[in-house]
């Protein structure tokens, strides 16, 4: 049956999942804080700054107005930057005080916040009063935005503690490009996709300074594995990390031109400055923050992480790729598996 959505957050990601259920025979409202991008998804169905070239479905509805894109919706979907995802269910509680409604709510972002370095859905379940939703399911997976635009084939996951809200999302997002599974380990997906931007920030960094295959495949390896072992620390399931979310995510955003996070590494890594890198990206690079998240989080549980330290030296104490790079390879010999 058709769902009425509102999905927070036009950008790349969220404007092609909003395009994508109207196309599924949803009827969505996307909601922007800009009138100009609001307007021109209007009246030319086009978002040019974030997804270039890209017609968008004439059933879409941008607005500005959050009230009216909640409006007897059975679920709203957060697709905002990590660091504004609590300022965005703080408006939203506003408007649902008001109209009372209890929809199911999804975010499809990845970080960690800053500061307090919560996942998303925690950062939701602590702003949304119970009364005022249904579950909170997480969607992540190998998923850029520029690849769903072509319709080419992609799987993701949608995780939440209750099995039926997540079935409810597998349903509305399915189609025949876009496959969705189900997980109930919210942690570990959640831990996934926030940290595999770090990693990618690292495999963008290798690429720019021209290294090969082999190197690059070791760092996703043993980024793998200091994810894996974050992630199981804070209660997450280690087969989470095999998965989706885990690996694939992983290798997608590691290995992908159109990834942010592994471009802004590349730059890095062709000696551009962190402040131009991010003024020219123009899009959100959430492995940023999130490498400050989790370098923190590693401190505070004694969890070895000597790619996500050297990272953090890199993007917050101004060290060398180059000279990270020699640090990790001169650390003492260990077993693999430790
Ligand atoms: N792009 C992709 O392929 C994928 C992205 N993601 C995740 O989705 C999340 C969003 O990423 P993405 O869409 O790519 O990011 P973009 O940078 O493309 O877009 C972010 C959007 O959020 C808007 N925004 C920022 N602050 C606010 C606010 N206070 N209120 C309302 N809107 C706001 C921005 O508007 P403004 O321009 O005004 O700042 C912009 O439209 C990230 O966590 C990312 O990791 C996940 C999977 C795939
Ligand atoms: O999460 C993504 C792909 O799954 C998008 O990654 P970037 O934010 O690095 O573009």
């Amino acid at each position: 049956m058709a769902k009425k959505v509102a999905v927070l957050g036009a950008g790349s990601w969220g404007s092609i999942l909003a395009n994508m259920l109207v196309q599924n025979g949803n009827d969505v409202v996307a909601w922007t804080n800009m009138e100009a991008q609001a307007q021109e998804l209007n009246d030319q169905h086009t978002n040019e700054h974030y997804v270039p070239g890209f017609k968008y479905d004439e059933r879409l509805v941008a607005t500005t107005d959050l009230e009216f894109a909640l409006k007897d919706v059975d679920a709203v979907l957060f697709v905002v930057p990590t660091k504004v995802m609590r300022l965005v269910a703080q408006q939203m509680v506003a408007v649902l005080e008001k109209t009372k409604q209890q929809p199911v709510i999804i975010h499809a972002s990845k970080g960690l916040e800053l500061g307090t370095h919560k996942r998303l859905s925690e950062v939701l379940e602590e702003e949304i009063p119970s009364q005022y939703r249904k579950a909170i399911v997480v969607l992540s997976g190998p998923s850029h935005a520029e690849e769903v635009a072509k319709q080419d084939l992609t799987l993701v996951t949608a995780a939440s503690t209750d099995l039926a809200s997540a079935e409810m999302v597998q349903k509305l997002f399915m189609n025949h490009y876009f496959r969705v599974y189900t997980n109930d380990d919210i942690i570990g997906v959640e831990m996934g996709a926030a940290l595999k931007n770090v990693i990618a920030i690292g495999a963008g960094a290798l690429h720019g300074l021209g290294y090969g295959d082999d190197a690059k495949a070791a760092l996703i390896t043993r980024g793998l594995a200091e994810i894996s072992r974050l992630g199981v620390a804070f209660g997450a399931k280690p087969l989470t990390f095999i998965g989706l979310s885990g690996v694939g995510d992983l290798i997608v955003t590691a290995t992908s031109v159109h990834s942010r996070n592994w471009r802004a590494g590349n730059e890095l890594g062709q000696g551009m400055q962190l402040q131009e890198v991010i003024d020219t990206m123009g899009m959100v690079i959430e492995g940023i923050p999130s490498t400050k998240a989790a370098y923190e989080l590693a401190q505070q549980k004694h969890i070895e992480m000597p790619i996500t330290e050297a990272i953090y030296d890199v993007l917050y104490n101004d060290k060398g790729v180059k000279e990270v790079i020699d640090d990790l390879m001169h650390r003492d010999g260990k077993s693999e598996l430790e």
